[in-house]
Parts: structure tokens; C-alpha cells; sequence
């Protein structure tokens, strides 16, 4: 098809890709003659406009207020394109594309950009018609050539649909929604009358002391709900039977001494440090004694809350080549590790994402170590300079507890992830990292939906198993919102 050449050829185009959108057979469907389409062209794709957001509607959003929103953005970047002064090389056109996996159709539904690109580009000359046209089919033609080795490829892509949209102000929000969902699946082992006791995952937690029971309970429990199959907790003595009193689920054991500890490792299948620990200086040889442990043996390893104070208060021992650990602070330990490992004072003050993303990636290179940041957007840094970004809608609630959930499903997801073959240590944290990202934001999510400000960690992690299988059966009808991309 010729594009480009004048009024008639828009027509054209846009029959033949409004015959994918009412046709299910995708590219066998015969293009509608331009004069089938309706004379006033701009009702017309008004409404088919707003025929995809109540399909959008439909299928993605559940609550109103994220209808709002997501219309909001949508119409707000529609309306406020300021036409003939943008420059060409950021032209506003939408494109979704939706794949059917199972059945290996394409459809392709260029709508309601295109609706906004028609009452426009019918009030403009054909010679900007032309280029905008150009331009708009090399990126739809792009999508399709990336969309497909992603089919191809990717065996574990199981995601419905593949959505991609661009628009200045919202460009790109859709584009990974649903491959970071997919990750998760990815890394979920499938369950068969073979396995046996232990092969989902033998998990330690260390933490837990007299002031913190709850940390080590949720880093554990979300573990145990995620399908681990034996959970062991090291706390002290005081607190282990408080935390065994919270679950049967979990095998307690009370001391924190390294040789009561160091010898039941060998049979763990990755190692979290940190939730509840505590800061009692005596418990600085277990530690040096742990990193020596993990660095030899290459298990994966996640440093959380006071085990990062540790590192921060030792910044010099903290040994190098810890291939296997991931570091999770929040915003306050990651203003002390910059502050120890780089020098940097009043990290607290800074406000732009760029900039702490900056920060992370030389606080990951100078440690050599991964760092999971978490934050409003949670970023995944491996020290080769790799950063992932999840930004998927979470709780407003910040109450304490969900971090520790994190440090736990992300001691799970790096053993899964690990044992995938297809993975090195590098790709296994950024796989790990986004899995849990999207697991703690999207039950937050859910949880806050439920019960609003008087959401806690408990209603989180009671939101676990029913996303797991959402996920599973892939049920997921409320997924909004998502950004995940790795640079
Ligand atoms: N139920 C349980 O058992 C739970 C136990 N937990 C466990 O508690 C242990 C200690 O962890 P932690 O994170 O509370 O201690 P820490 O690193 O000293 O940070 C607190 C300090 O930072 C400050 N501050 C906070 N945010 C800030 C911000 N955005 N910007 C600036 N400042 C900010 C805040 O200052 P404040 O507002 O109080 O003046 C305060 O001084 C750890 O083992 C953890 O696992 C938790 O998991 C929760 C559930
Ligand atoms: N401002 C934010 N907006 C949205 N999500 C956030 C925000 N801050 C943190 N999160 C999410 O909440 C989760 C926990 O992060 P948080 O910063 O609360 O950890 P934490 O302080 O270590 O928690 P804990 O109370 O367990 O010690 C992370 O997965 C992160 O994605």
C-alpha cells in the first residue's frame, strides 16, 4: 500500500485497519471500500474511540477512579497536542495491538489516535499529511516486527494481550504491563506429582529479635504463600516463640550465633538477612561469617532493613564479587549506604528519580553489588550498569511491613529465577526483582482497594494467594498503570 499520497490514501489506510478491529480473522479480512466508511468521518471515530475505551474499560479497569484517571491522561494528551507546532519526530499517534497468543492472531487496532489523527490531518495540508503518515506506519511497522520474536521466541510470553501505546504524555505506560506480569508466571515452578518436599524452595530468614517479631513473620509468610515449601527462621530467643505463635507454618529456631546457624545453610536454597534483626554489635561476626559463606558457596542472598545498617556501618568489610546478594534499601538506608560507600551526604534531599537513579547505579558498581531501590518507582541495579524499573500502581498506604515482603518473595524469585538455565546471575536479579516488585505493588494495590487507609501488611499478604492464581489462570482484569523497562 502506498502511503502518504493524499486525502483518499488516509481513508484507505484507515478502512483497512478498522477491518482488523470488526473482523476477528486479523490480516485474512478483506479492507472495507473507502466509501463503506460514514460521511462525517469525525463522529465516526469519535466513536469507535470511544467504543476501545469501554472495551479498555471492560477488560483492564476496575475501579472509577483509575477509569478517571486513565481517560484523564488519555483526552488530556489528545486534546492538549498542539498540532502544527510539534515537531514531526514527536507526532502524536496511538497504536494498540492486541495478540492472541493462544491463537496466533494479530489484530491491529489503530483507533482512537487515528480518530484524533483524522479530524486533524482533514484540517491540514497533504503534504504534512504525508510525512505524519510516513512516519505513523514505521513505528506501526516496527511494533509487528518487535511484537513477533516475542511470540516466537519468548515460550513463556503467555500474556493474552500485548498492549503498546504512544502518546506524548503518557507514552509508553502500556508497553510492558503485561510482560511483567509474565516474568512472575515465568518464574513460578510448575507443579507435578513429582516433585518432592523441597524442590519449590528451602528458604532462611534471619531476623527477628525481641522489639521485631512482625518483619521476619511477613518476609516468611509471603515466601510461604508464593509456594516455598520449607521456611526456617533464625531470631533470638526471645522472639522465636512469639513468631512460631504467629504460624505452625514456619520452622523456628531461637539463637543467633553463627555456629548454630552456618551449619544448617548448606541445605537452604537462598538466604535472607535482615528483617527485625536488630542492631546488637555482637551480631557482626554472623554476618562476616554469612558474606563469606554466601560469596563461597553462591547462594542467592538479599540484605533488608538492619543487615543494610550493618553494611553500612562496615562499608569497608563488605567483600566484593557477591555475585548471588541483592541489596533492598528504602529511600533512609540507601542515604546511609551513599553516604558510607560513596561519600555522600543528604541523599534524603534529593527529589528527582534521575538523579537517585544515578546514585544507585554508583553505589551498585562501587559495591559490586545488585541494588533493589525501592521507592516510589523500584529500580533493580546490577553493577554492569543494567537498570529495571517497575513502576506498577501500589498501595497509598506506607505502612511498615511491605518491604519486608519484599525482601522475602525476592530471596524466593532468585532462586527460581536461578535455577531457570537460561539464566546468568545478572539477568536472575533483574527477573527476580521486577517479579517481586510486581507482586508487593500489585497486592498492595488490592489490599488498599479493599480496605482503604486501614489496609495493613497482614491484608497484603492475604491478597497473595489469590493473585498467584489470578496470575496462574490469568484472571488479571486489573492491571493498570504499569511501567516496567529495563535500559
Ligand atoms: N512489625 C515489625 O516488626 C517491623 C519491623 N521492621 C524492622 O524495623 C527495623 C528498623 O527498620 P526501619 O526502617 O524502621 O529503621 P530505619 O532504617 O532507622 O528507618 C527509620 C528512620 O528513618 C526515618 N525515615 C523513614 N522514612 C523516611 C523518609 N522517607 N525520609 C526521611 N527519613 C525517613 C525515620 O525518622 P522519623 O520519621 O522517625 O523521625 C526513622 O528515624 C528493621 O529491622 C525492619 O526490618 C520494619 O520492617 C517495619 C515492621
Ligand atoms: N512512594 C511510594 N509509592 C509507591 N510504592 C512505594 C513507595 N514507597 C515504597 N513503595 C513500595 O512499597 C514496598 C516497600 O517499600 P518500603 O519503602 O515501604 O520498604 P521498607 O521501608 O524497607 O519497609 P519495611 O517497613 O518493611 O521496613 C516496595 O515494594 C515499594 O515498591
Amino acid at each position: 500500500m502506498h502511503i502518504g499520497a493524499g486525502h483518499h490514501c488516509v481513508r484507505d489506510l484507515l478502512s483497512f485497519f478498522l477491518s482488523f478491529e470488526s473482523s476477528s480473522t486479523s490480516f485474512e479480512s478483506t479492507p472495507p471500500s473507502s466509501s463503506s466508511l460514514p460521511k462525517d468521518g469525525s463522529n465516526y471515530f469519535q466513536a469507535r474511540y470511544e467504543s476501545l475505551l469501554n472495551m479498555y474499560h471492560s477488560h483492564f479497569v476496575t475501579s472509577e477512579n483509575e477509569k478517571k484517571n486513565y481517560t484523564g491522561n488519555l483526552k488530556a494528551a489528545i486534546d492538549s497536542f498542539p498540532f502544527p507546532l510539534l515537531p514531526l519526530n514527536c507526532f502524536c499517534f496511538c497504536f494498540i495491538i492486541l495478540i492472541d497468543c493462544e491463537h496466533f492472531f494479530v489484530q491491529i487496532h489503530f483507533l482512537f489516535c487515528l480518530s484524533f489523527l483524522f479530524r486533524q490531518i482533514d484540517a491540514f495540508c497533504n503534504e504534512l499529511l504525508g510525512l505524519s503518515l510516513s512516519l505513523f506506519s514505521k513505528e506501526a511497522f516496527l511494533s509487528i516486527i518487535i511484537s513477533f520474536p516475542l511470540l516466537v521466541f519468548n515460550r513463556n510470553f503467555h500474556c493474552r494481550y500485548f498492549f503498546l501505546l504512544k502518546l506524548p504524555n503518557v507514552s509508553q505506560i502500556f508497553v510492558f504491563r503485561f510482560i511483567e506480569m509474565d516474568h512472575f508466571l515465568k518464574l513460578l515452578p510448575k507443579l507435578t506429582p513429582q516433585l518432592r518436599k523441597g524442590d519449590c524452595g528451602k528458604i532462611a530468614v534471619i531476623g527477628g529479635s525481641l522489639e521485631y517479631t512482625g518483619a521476619p513473620y511477613y518476609a516468611a509468610s509471603s515466601i510461604s504463600r508464593l509456594g516455598a515449601d520449607i521456611i526456617h527462621v533464625f531470631c533470638t530467643p526471645d522472639a522465636a516463640p512469639v513468631i512460631k505463635g504467629y504460624s505452625p507454618d514456619l520452622i523456628v529456631h531461637p539463637g543467633m550465633s553463627a555456629s548454630s546457624i552456618l551449619p544448617k545453610l548448606p541445605r537452604m536454597d537462598a538466604i535472607i538477612i535482615g528483617p527485625g534483626l536488630g542492631r546488637n554489635p555482637s551480631l557482626w561476626p554472623l554476618l562476616q561469617e554469612l558474606f563469606q559463606y554466601v560469596k563461597k558457596e553462591e547462594v542467592p542472598f538479599v540484605i533488608d532493613g538492619d543487615g543494610l545498617w550493618f553494611v553500612s556501618e562496615h562499608i569497608e568489610h563488605f567483600p566484593r564479587q557477591m555475585v548471588t546478594t541483592v541489596l533492598t534499601p528504602n529511600i533512609v538506608e540507601f542515604s546511609r549506604l551513599c553516604k558510607s560507600a560513596l561519600g555522600e551526604e543528604d541523599v534524603l534531599k534529593i527529589k528527582n528519580n534521575s538523579q537517585i537513579q544515578h546514585l544507585a547505579a554508583e553505589l551498585s558498581r562501587k559495591m559490586d553489588v545488585t541494588i533493589y531501590m525501592k521507592g516510589e518507582v523500584d529500580l533493580v541495579v546490577t553493577p554492569n550498569g543494567e537498570v529495571s524499573k517497575c513502576s506498577t500502581d501500589s498501595s497509598l498506604r506506607r505502612c511498615g511491613g511491605q518491604g519486608d515482603v519484599t525482601a522475602g518473595s525476592l530471596g524466593l524469585f532468585l532462586f527460581w529465577a536461578k535455577k531457570n538455565p537460561g539464566n546468568d546471575w545478572t539477568s536472575a536479579h533483574h527477573e527476580a526483582g521486577i517479579s517481586s516488585s510486581w507482586l508487593v505493588r500489585t497486592a498492595g494495590r488490592r489490599a488498599f482497594e479493599k480496605h482503604g487507609r486501614s489496609m495493613n501488611t497482614p491484608m497484603l499478604l492475604d491478597e497473595i494467594p489469590k493473585l498467584v492464581r489470578d496470575v496462574e489462570t490469568r484472571e488479571m482484569k486489573d492491571i493498570v498503570h504499569t511501567d516496567s523497562s529495563k535500559h
